[in-house]
């Protein structure tokens, strides 16, 4: 597991869109051969999603050869709603680069039968040859996508019940009304995202100090699902200072690198 720390959230953000961009350039895409790309959505990803916008502008990047997956969509709520996960996707990042829209995938939480939207999801990513390159954040319980805390280390894409604490931090995307917040959501799960050939997570800011304490000092548990990446052969956690204030000194000792 590789740590990088960086002083805020924008350093974060640069870091990983520069991070990106060298893959995909390296991996040199073709519309036989696309990159694909896992995604995440939440407050973290904003500005690397802006960086990496950046690079597409400039002419250092470019999307066209790349195939996407979102992590996780609420259940129930009309792709359109300002809150859906879609939404955010095209507002914050794919409205603004040159996927072709064809080649995003997210998971429909309106689907009339969720379980096989669920399964198509897997097959869908399967039929790419897996994921190259998973993005994600975590939440402040350590849930990575919507696995909450005593998801399945095995999960695969399914519905999820939403954990009061998960509800009560988006409540702020409904006008900090708790009853708006969509009780379930469509997730991948700890297993999809452990078959990316590569894991990169975003993790800042002091509220989630202790899950990046629990991610990365302490055991593989499925309370602190974000933990399971101890067991992938290639992770790297992108964080910044405010998010090392838990118990973090002490990883250094045990051999995870920082890269200043
Ligand atoms: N399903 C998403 C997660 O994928 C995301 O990592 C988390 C953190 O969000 P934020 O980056 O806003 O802290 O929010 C939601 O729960």
């Amino acid at each position: 597991m590789r740590l990088v720390i960086r002083e805020d959230l924008p350093a974060v953000g640069d870091y990983i869109a520069n991070y990106i961009c060298k893959r995909i350039n390296d991996f040199a895409p073709t519309p036989d051969r696309p990159f694909v790309l896992g995604l995440p959505t939440g407050s973290s990803p904003i500005v690397t999603y802006k960086a990496l916008i950046k690079l597409v502008k400039a002419g250092k990047l470019s999307f066209k050869n790349v195939v996407t997956f979102n992590m996780d969509e609420y259940v129930g709520i009309p792709r359109e709603h300002p809150e859906s996960y879609h939404t955010f996707m095209f507002r914050e990042f794919f409205s603004h680069v040159d996927i072709p829209p064809s080649q995003v995938n997210i998971l429909d939480g309106t689907a009339a039968d969720l379980i096989a939207e669920c399964n198509a999801y897997e097959a869908r990513i399967k039929k790419y040859g897996g994921i190259e390159l998973f993005l994600g954040g975590i939440g402040d319980d350590g849930h990575i996508a919507f696995n909450e805390p005593g998801s399945s280390l095995a999960s695969r894409t399914r519905i999820k019940t939403l954990a009061y604490d998960t509800i009560l931090a988006n409540a702020r995307f409904f006008n900090n009304d708790i009853s708006a917040v969509p009780r379930m959501a469509l997730t991948v799960g700890v297993a999809t995202v452990m078959d990316s050939r590569e894991v990169v997570i975003i993790v800042t800011g002091l509220r989630k100090a202790i899950a990046l304490s629990k991610a990365i000092e302490e055991g593989v548990n499925h309370l602190w699902t974000v933990s399971a990446l101890q067991m992938h052969p290639w992770t790297l956690l992108v964080v910044d200072e405010d998010a090392t204030s838990g118990k973090c000194p002490r990883a250094f000792v045990f051999g995870v690198f920082s890269f200043k």
